[in-house]
């Protein structure tokens, strides 16, 4: 029983989500054969930076975004980068990259000076992503819930992001249930790897605080995001 408008809506999201991608050139260069830690701290930051610039692109497309307080807007996306980029970077591993960047993107994570204790939260998350098989629609709709939370800080019209957020909701839980007829609890599977996302959030800020120390720099863009330098 998903309205037509609520179609309406799918469609604009997925065809943000799809419009925007890493350009092929900057993901191809996770094939080049450098893997010292500061490279593919390196090459990391380059995938960060250009996946900032296309989130920032996705957001810019969901009904309703750009008629919030312009503050909030900001709060929104400053909020939501790292979660943002953690379930784009969990699709990559989950959709089984053809030109192998699953075992590159891996590898190099696995050797950019991030600590032991934030690689099982972090591999664990992907691999509880992967086993949810989401398909396009959801993976989209479920960016657009994470950058529509309420209660990131600094937000000041907290309902007219929850309005914008409930919308989603609504559409993921009618399609949730369309897609995995036989399985009721997938819609709430969905929601708990939001309440997991946000645990790494609190890991992401020691990584970032642990390459500070080891005086790795980051892109102005990246260090005005995540209030940096
Ligand atoms: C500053 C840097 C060292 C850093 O700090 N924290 C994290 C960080 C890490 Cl290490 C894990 C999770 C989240 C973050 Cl922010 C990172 C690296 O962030 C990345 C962001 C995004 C990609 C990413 C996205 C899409 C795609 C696609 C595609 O769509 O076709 C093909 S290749 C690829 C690569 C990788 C890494």
């Amino acid at each position: 029983e998903i309205t037509k408008e609520q179609q309406a809506l799918m469609k604009i999201i997925l065809d943000a989500y799809n419009r925007h991608q890493i350009p092929q050139d900057v993901a191809k260069k996770l094939l080049q054969d450098q893997y010292s830690a500061e490279e593919n701290f390196l090459l990391l930051t380059e995938m960060a930076t250009s996946q900032v610039q296309v989130l920032v692109e996705f957001t810019k497309n969901i009904p309703g975004f750009l008629s919030l307080d312009h503050e909030d807007q900001i709060a929104l996306l400053k909020g939501s980068a790292v979660e943002a980029m953690f379930l784009r970077s969990a699709q990559v591993f989950s959709r089984k990259m053809p030109k192998g960047h699953t075992e590159v993107l891996e590898a190099r994570i696995r050797k950019s000076g991030i600590s032991e204790e934030f690689m099982t939260p972090m591999f664990n998350f992907y691999k509880s992503i992967g086993e949810l098989h989401m398909v396009q629609e959801e993976q989209a709709l479920l960016t657009a819930i994470t950058i529509l939370t309420p209660d990131r800080p600094h937000v000041k019209d907290q309902h007219a992001v929850e309005r914008l957020q409930e919308s989603m909701l609504d559409v993921l839980r009618k399609l949730c249930a369309l897609q995995h007829p036989q399985e009721p609890q997938y819609f709430a599977r969905l929601l708990g790897r939001l309440t997991e996302l946000r645990t790494l959030n609190h890991y992401h800020t020691e990584m970032l605080t642990s390459w500070r120390m080891n005086d790795h720099k980051f892109t102005p863009l990246l260090c005005e995001i995540w209030d940096v330098q």
